[in-house]
């Protein structure tokens, strides 16, 4: 029999919102201690049974503007259910004639061009402070095996979508597009993708550090072998050339909606095609072993962190936070 755990979470976005390629279970919309998710979760089968957990970025009948998505909430329910790995979509402008519309991409590296506006981080506004690592904002063990398993996927789909690896993705703040200076200012620093999502949610799937610590000395192994430690990687779907090509239009909304449909279509495709798989992986060596990355990030404890930041931590981090009572 199935197991019932759920333990990968997907993000759709732009474009994807339900998964009804797979069965519905149940929905849950659990209230975090940073509110609502932006929709409500949907518990989803896989034919053989096989549980993962879906969640519309932007709300079902996208009502959310990039700036306004409740990411905290998104990563903590996820979290907070039992998941372990997150797999999110995004629809892309592409900064590179290679990368056409229709094309996917698997980011390796951001560059963050939102403005302060979101919040960033579970410990804002409390006690306790962290620092998480993020040089590596993906986690590289599970983008590398996402690269073989996408583009097996995309190959059995037979449409021809190409999928490019080791890319810098800058995320802007929106909801307005970049202006033409903005987008060859973004190739000139080595951006090959653009979109309005990627943060924070990345930082928070880090400082989330989906897994638990079995001892110092795990951890402390974990870190030397492994310092790349969230298990979050983003599926690029690429919508449109941006701004930056001199003889062609400006991206507009109008242009970034002909691609989406299809590009949505191949996710769902990709989704249910690799989820049995990661979902295998996630209970062994590829994700266990990426445990214990706020271990040293958490600032020591004291007597000036507070009960109430305690047990708001404890919901998302309770290897680390426990409340008194
Ligand atoms: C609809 S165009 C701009 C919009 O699309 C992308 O959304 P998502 O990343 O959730 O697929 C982009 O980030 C913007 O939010
Ligand atoms: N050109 C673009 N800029 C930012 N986000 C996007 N999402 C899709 N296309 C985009």
């Amino acid at each position: 029999m199935a197991s019932e755990n759920v333990l990968i979470g997907v993000i759709g976005g732009s474009g994807l919102y339900h998964l009804d390629n797979l069965t519905t279970i149940k929905t849950v919309n659990p209230e975090t201690p940073w509110g609502y998710p932006s929709s409500p979760i949907t518990i989803c089968a896989l034919p053989s049974g096989t549980r993962v957990a879906f969640v519309a970025r932007h709300g079902k009948h996208h009502n959310i503007s990039p700036s306004a998505v409740p990411s905290r909430a998104n990563v903590a329910a996820l979290k907070h259910l039992g998941v372990r790995a997150i797999l999110a979509f995004s629809a892309v402008g592409s900064l590179r004639e290679e990368i056409v519309p229709g094309h996917f991409a698997l980011p390796t590296q951001i560059i963050d061009r939102t403005k302060g506006v979101r919040p960033a981080s579970f410990f804002e506004g409390t006690s306790i402070v962290a620092h998480a690592a993020f040089g590596e904002p993906f986690s590289m063990r599970l983008v590398r095996w996402l690269e073989g398993a996408v583009a097996r996927a995309l190959g059995e789909e037979g449409r021809g979508v190409v999928l490019h690896r080791d890319k810098c993705i800058v995320c802007m703040e929106g909801p307005q597009f970049s202006t033409r200076a903005e987008s060859v200012m973004y190739r000139a620093w080595g951006g090959d993708l653009i979109n309005m999502s990627v943060l924070p949610e990345a930082k928070l799937a880090r400082e989330a550090e989906l897994g638990c610590v079995a001892s110092f000395f795990l951890i402390l192994e974990t870190k030397l072998k492994f310092p790349r430690c969230d298990r979050y990687a983003l599926i690029a779907t690429a919508t449109d050339y941006d701004s930056w090509r001199p003889h062609s239009e400006v991206v507009t909304a109008s242009q970034v909606m002909q691609t989406l449909q299809a590009n949505a279509n191949t996710s769902r495709h990709v989704a249910a095609a690799i989820l049995e798989d990661l979902h295998i992986t996630a209970q062994g060596d590829l994700l266990s072993e990426e445990r214990g990355s706020m271990a040293f990030s958490i600032m020591p404890k004291s007597a000036d962190q507070k009960e109430e930041d305690i047990e708001k931590l404890a919901y998302i981090l309770p290897e680390y936070f426990k409340p008194a009572n």
